[in-house]
């Protein structure tokens, strides 16, 4: 017996040793791809820079102070060239970089695209495209040519996209000039903003805060004011979350209205759970102008991906009299909002209110189920395509405690998850959430499809044409809470499993009185309600977004509520 205990110990010891020393070759290699590529983003800046300073500098903060508006007026109307555009948003993103370590590469063929475009409209019968001349900003993730979609891992630095995606195709078609890519997360999933190739993306409001993730590195550029207008990804809240932490506008549309060919994604292969691409921007206006183009020549998308039906741009949907019904809530019975997202809701109602719509109670049914289905369709394999990933890279220690989750094994994970129901009940929820065979992922696929049909009833039931709802649990937290506090993305989820479209519009900031009710009033319960307790203490002055959604296609009907809410907030 002793002999097989010592050989099994032996055995054991082996493997972690040949383990270990694989990891420490990786390791090594990875560091020094990681130092190369940081200096080559240091000249990759500098050489923005330099094109930056071909403008002069006062043309240069003149056209850095018109807004998204008043920049494609002036670009239409030939007032203000394209080049001149790309070089004051070089500036601008360069500024935003050096405050919150935003980007990952400036695209400086921007600069020459621009240049063409401009000769272009020298000709007198030259008909400009309606976002002629506009930089735009976009998550590093996706597909430009010439430049790489590491995702966060070191990998797969130095192995850049040889053609633009179809999206990226229509973009340049309506006139935009894709001038960057912003940083992600490792893996895309968390809702954070930090990766070892390039580092953290800090919030522009408060640097030991982050700025929100996946689509995080937008959020602090958008947030900063280098970009008028950039694109991110939402499986889960990437696009909605760091709007809600910066105090920018966006949306994730359902699934089906943007093409997917070609494109990629966090984890390959998880059929409802549904990704989209989505507009990010100071306003929700400008998201409005830009959907309206996009999806008014969707046929562009449409013939390339025959999967991508041609559903037009619904003007008649965003710009109709007729009142809405909304639905409300500010607590999804999983994870109580701190006070001023809270807040934020029944401020958001009165606006609506106020606009004449009718705002009624609504339940979102059963969130521990929807909580348990969503990380079950999220990581299908249990997580193991991530972590196989992740072991073969610099692990990110900003996601090392979901990391570490992911590496115990499915069924050591359930059988703890019923002790651990009965001290941290939310906790055991989640540990039954991954998948231990195909039964279970078959039985999870007909539990999303059940849900949905019952949501769209219950809307259907009081005639609702949106929801209106919190846009996360708290605002803005410190670098390592999300994945900490991983079951505080239900808010946001919920519409990734209903591939609803789903937007955020701020409406006000943290206040003193948010803070003394968070004090006094907010619930410590368990593990997550004090660490979101303690991450947004101190956090007066940050902002705070709410959250619209409609089901599929109705995505202009979310835009109108979100308009009619910034417009009662802003008064423009
Ligand atoms: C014991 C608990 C087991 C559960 C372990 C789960 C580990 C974490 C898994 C997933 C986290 C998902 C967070 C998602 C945040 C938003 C991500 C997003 O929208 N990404 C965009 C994209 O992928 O394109």
């Amino acid at each position: 017996m002793l002999f097989y205990v010592v050989i099994l110990l032996l055995g054991a010891l082996a493997y972690y040793y040949n383990f270990e020393n694989k990891r420490k070759k990786i390791r090594e290699h990875l560091e020094v791809v990681v130092q190369r590529r940081r200096e080559d983003l240091l000249k990759n800046v500098e050489l923005a820079r330099k094109s930056a300073k071909k403008l002069d500098e006062q043309r240069r903060d003149w056209i850095g102070s018109l807004d998204f508006e008043q920049l494609k007026g002036e670009l239409q109307r030939g007032h203000v060239k394209c080049v001149e555009a790309v070089r004051a948003y070089f500036h601008k993103a360069i500024l935003a970089h050096e405050k919150t370590n935003a980007i990952t590469s400036f695209v400086l063929e921007a600069e020459q695209q621009a240049e063409e475009m401009d000769e272009k409209a020298k000709d007198p019968s030259f008909v400009k495209p309606p976002l002629f001349g506009i930089p735009l900003s976009l998550k590093e993730c996706l597909k430009i040519k010439g430049y790489d979609q590491t995702r966060g891992f070191v990998q797969d630095a130095y192995k850049p996209a040889t053609s633009d995606s179809i999206q990226i195709e229509h973009y340049k078609k309506l006139g935009l000039i894709p001038f960057c890519q912003t940083n992600v997360p490792q893996s895309l999933l968390s809702y954070n903003c930090s990766n070892p190739l390039f580092g953290t993306t800090t919030n522009p409001y408060d640097p030991t805060r982050t700025c929100g993730g996946s689509s995080g590195g937008e959020g602090a550029l958008i947030g900063a004011g280098g970009s008028l207008l950039g694109i991110g990804t939402d499986v889960g809240g990437s696009v909605r979350i760091p709007c809600h932490f910066t105090g920018a506008a966006g949306i994730k549309p359902s699934k089906m209205r943007f093409a997917h060919r070609g494109g990629g994604a966090s984890v390959p292969g998880k059929p409802l759970i549904d990704a989209n691409d989505g507009p990010m921007a100071a306003d929700v206006k400008t998201n409005v102008e830009f959907l309206r183009h996009v999806w008014g020549d969707i046929d562009f998308q449409s013939d390339r991906d025959p999967y991508c039906p041609p559903v037009h741009w619904n003007e008649s949907l965003y710009s109709s009299e007729k009142k809405l019904r909304v639905g409300y809530y500010v607590d999804d019975g999983w994870f109580t909002p701190t006070p001023a997202l809270q807040r934020a809701v029944f401020e958001a109602k009165r606006h609506l209110e106020n606009a004449g719509h009718t705002v009624i109670p609504f339940h979102p049914p059963r969130l521990p189920k929807v909580m348990q289905l969503y990380y079950r369709a999220v990581c299908l394999d249990g997580g193991q395509y991530v972590l196989q990933k992740i072991l073969k890279d610099l692990i990110e220690p900003t996601i090392r405690v979901q990391v570490v989750l992911w590496m115990i094994p499915v069924w050591v994970q359930r059988l703890l998850s019923y002790p651990m129901e009965l001290v941290f009940p939310r906790m055991g929820v989640l540990m039954q959430s991954l998948t231990r065979d195909t039964f279970e992922l078959r039985e999870a696929y007909a539990d999303i499809e059940s849900y949905r049909e019952e949501f769209v009833e219950l809307m259907m039931q009081d005639n609702l044409d949106v929801i209106l709802c919190p846009s996360s649990v708290m605002p803005a937290p410190q670098h390592d809470v999300p994945s900490k506090v991983l079951a505080g993305i239900s808010y946001t989820c919920l519409f990734n499993l209903l591939d609803y479209g789903a937007g955020v519009v701020p409406v006000t900031t943290v206040s003193k009185a948010d803070e003394e009710k968070l004090i006094n009033e907010y619930p410590e319960t368990d593990k997550w309600y004090q660490m979101t307790k303690s991450a947004t203490r101190g956090a007066i002055g940050m902002p705070v977004g709410v959250q619209l959604a409609a089901p599929p296609f109705r995505e202009e009907i979310v835009l109108r509520a979100m308009r009619e809410i910034e417009i009662a907030v802003t008064g423009k």
